[in-house]
């Protein structure tokens, strides 16, 4: 059982408030309304605990340590008598059954063989104790097949027995489970998928993600490292995330979500050379990484996208999504306001401009080596700083990225301020736009002429016959959707405001000291955690 953040804060209505033995020392250990400890040293003795006669506790408690993990300590309190021991007991077990934020029943599902074959084990070994601390129970099922979670969820699970849903894996893993909550409560809902424009109903039930893939982009850019004991430990505190969702769509007819990546071109080839090496692990995506650089493959297209509202920001503001963010705040103001009104821009005469019922579309084509679209910033051990560092979680935008044909040196500077602090969108051929939905089409599709038909007023987005690259035969790429390869290449995206929850709370700002959050876990003895 946990109690919630353990602060050194005062003004605090005070619950319980009792001299205890920690060390060699005697303390005054606070138990407020909000579960929030304040404990002073009142003097320093040698402990003699024959003459203290103490009753002992062993009191664990979670502190943060460097790069945003969280680590279980412990720590001894002693009481001086049985009836001061089950006075704290019960008080904070009271309080505890009031944190209805706290998950009780968690359903989990592990892929045995993400990234390094490892999340049996890691969920065995680091998490499935943490749960079992903090009382929470479990429904483990590991996959045996692809699309076992994703199917389970869809069609199997009572969703009312248990208050969130956890995955042992990569990002594919959670992609999955994504796919079978967010299916599941559309249909629930009566909800058609299949209508790019459709206000999708957000989930009830918050995911947890355990990282144990090849990439982990979403754990990390949702906590700020892939740890699995500090998502355990988000887990148990309840925290809570609100995520985008990428719908993506083909001809009207619904394809799949993302919530990392959607990269056509570089990341594209990248994963459709991968897929065919996974027994490499995670070193696949370095090797076909290497051999998709080398080829230099570039794709003609047009991009057209619906920019996201000014005070949301830009791509290269420096404003990075942090804990309690204000600018996904305003996100989630505008879906609301936006859900009223549709019209928040008049339409302007301009070729490269088109009109729909929700603002003004702008059109760009090109030959692109790469097309990236980030929902979220996409940070991930390879990338700290991610694809597009500046993009929030929550705020109903996606950053798309588009990289111009340019020479293998300048792709390569590129590629490199990936991984340091230099800004990656500074370079010629690279431009970003924050937006809120936007369609591709590949040389020689008329599929956004077709969609151009159904959604705005008369004028075609793709009128430029594009040539194919002699170097492939069909002169297109693939999508690579959060790791999944899009069977087509003509898409439409609209990105879903804050759809989903995570057991997460964001990257959290620099503390500049550090907080603990704790636990009591009762039995024989008394203990916190956090
Ligand atoms: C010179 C070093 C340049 C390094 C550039 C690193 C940029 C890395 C950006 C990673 C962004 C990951 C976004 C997340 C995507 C996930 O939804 C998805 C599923 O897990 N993962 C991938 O698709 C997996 C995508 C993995 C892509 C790895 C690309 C590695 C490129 C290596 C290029 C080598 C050139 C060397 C020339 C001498
Ligand atoms: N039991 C299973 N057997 C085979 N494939 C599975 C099984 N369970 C899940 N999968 C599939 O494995 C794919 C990859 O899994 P996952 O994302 O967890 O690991 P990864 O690819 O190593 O990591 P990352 O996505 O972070 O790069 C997912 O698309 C998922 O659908
Ligand atoms: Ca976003």
């Amino acid at each position: 059982m946990l109690i919630s953040e353990f602060f050194i804060m005062v003004n605090q209505p005070t619950l319980l408030s009792s001299q205890l033995f920690y060390e060699n020392r005697v303390v005054e250990v606070t138990l407020n309304r909000v579960m929030l400890g304040l404990w002073k040293e009142i003097e320093t003795r040698r402990k003699r605990s024959a003459s203290f006669n103490c009753i002992s506790k062993d009191v664990s408690y979670t502190e943060r340590t460097k790069h945003h993990c969280w680590r279980c300590k412990d720590i001894i309190f002693h009481c001086l008598d049985k009836a001061q021991r089950q006075q704290w007991v019960q008080t904070i077990n009271n309080q505890l059954s009031l944190l209805s934020i706290r998950p009780k029943r968690l359903l989990v599902y592990i892929n045995p063989y993400s990234g390094k074959q490892r999340g049996k084990w890691i969920y065995e070994q680091r998490v499935a104790p943490l749960f079992s601390r903090a009382s929470i129970s479990t429904d483990v099922i590991v996959t045996e097949s692809a699309n076992h979670a994703r199917d389970h969820l869809k069609t199997e699970v009572d969703l009312k027995q248990c208050d969130g849903v956890v995955c042992v894996g990569g990002d594919g893993m959670f992609s999955e489970v994504v796919h079978g909550l967010v299916s599941r409560t559309q249909s629930d809902s009566r909800v058609d998928q299949n209508q790019p424009n459709q206000d999708l109903v957000p989930c009830a039930l918050r995911i947890g993600i355990i990282p144990a893939g090849s990439t982990d982009c979403i754990c990390y850019s949702t906590t700020g490292t892939n740890d699995p004991v500090t998502s355990a430990l988000h887990i148990i505190m309840g925290d809570s995330q609100p995520m985008d969702v990428c719908s993506v769509h083909h001809n009207n007819t619904f394809l799949r979500y993302s919530v990392s990546l959607l990269g056509y071109g570089f990341y594209g080839d990248v994963l459709t050379d991968s897929e065919r090496k996974r027994w490499m692990g995670p070193s696949r995506y370095d090797f076909s990484g290497l051999k998709t650089f080398l080829t230099h493959q570039y794709y003609e297209g047009t991009v057209a996208f619906l920019p996201a509202k000014d005070n949301l920001g830009n791509p290269r503001d420096k404003i990075k999504c942090r804990t309690r963010c204000h600018i996904c705040e305003q996100g989630a103001n505008n879906g609301q306001l936006l859900s009223g009104d549709h019209v928040y821009k008049m339409a302007e005469e301009n070729s490269d401009e088109e009109t729909s019922g929700d603002g003004v579309w702008r059109v760009i084509r090109g030959k692109f080596l790469a097309i990236n679209a980030a929902c979220m910033s996409c940070a991930c051990p390879r990338s700290p700083r991610g694809l597009s560092p500046y993009a929030h979680l929550a705020d109903g935008t996606t950053d798309l990225i588009l990289v111009r044909k340019a020479s293998r040196l300048d792709f390569l500077r590129h590629l490199i301020r990936h991984t340091n602090k230099d800004d990656q969108f500074d370079m010629s051929f690279v431009e970003v736009h924050r937006v809120r939905r936007f369609r591709f089409a590949p040389k020689h599709s008329n599929v956004i002429s077709e969609v151009d038909l159904s959604e705005t007023s008369g004028k075609k987005i793709c009128n430029q016959v594009c040539t194919a690259h002699p170097n492939n035969d069909t002169g297109h790429s693939n999508w690579n959707c959060d790791g999944e390869i899009l069977p087509h290449a003509d898409i439409q995206v609209s990105v879903h405001c804050q759809l989903i929850r995570l057991f997460a709370r964001g990257v959290e700002r620099g503390t500049t000291f550090d907080t603990y959050t704790w636990s009591v876990i009762e039995g024989s003895n008394l203990s916190w955690q956090a």
